[in-house]
């Protein structure tokens, strides 16, 4: 897959001298490589989270804990502030992942009670 990706794949080629050209490729190579590590830090943390969504199923605790997600987003959009980034992006993020998180806890809880009364049967 990544075998056919194009790190010179662009739109711009012939708008600009090739020097800038040269130089737009170098600073998308560190981008290229930010994009790849976030990808592998979120397929980590929905490892972590998929084994969350089976301990809260077999213990019957709800999916999402509105307590935890405040303290959360709290915390997150004080180190964004930190690090200088937009707060409220930091905390729709956080929000964007956890909405999909609470989806595969709904589904996991799901097939937990399909199993469980296919075996009451
Ligand atoms: O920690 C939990 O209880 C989780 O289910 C994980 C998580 C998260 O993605 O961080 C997701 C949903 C909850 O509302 C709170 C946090």
């Amino acid at each position: 897959m990544s075998a056919q990706y194009d790190p010179h794949a662009s739109s711009l080629a012939g708008s600009a001298e090739p020097a800038v050209l040269q130089e737009l490729y170098a600073i998308r190579g560190s981008i290229d490589n930010i994009d790849a590590s976030l990808v592998y830090l979120l397929a980590e943390r929905f490892k972590f989270t998929q084994r969350v969504g089976r301990l809260k199923a077999e213990h019957e605790l709800p999916p999402s804990d509105p307590g935890r997600e405040t303290a959360q987003i709290a915390r997150l959009r004080a180190l964004a502030e930190d690090a200088d980034l937009e707060p409220e992006f930091a905390a729709k993020f956080l929000n964007f992942v956890i909405a999909e998180v609470i989806r595969h806890h709904q589904a996991i809880a799901g097939e937990e009670h399909d199993g469980q009364a296919r075996h009451d049967d």
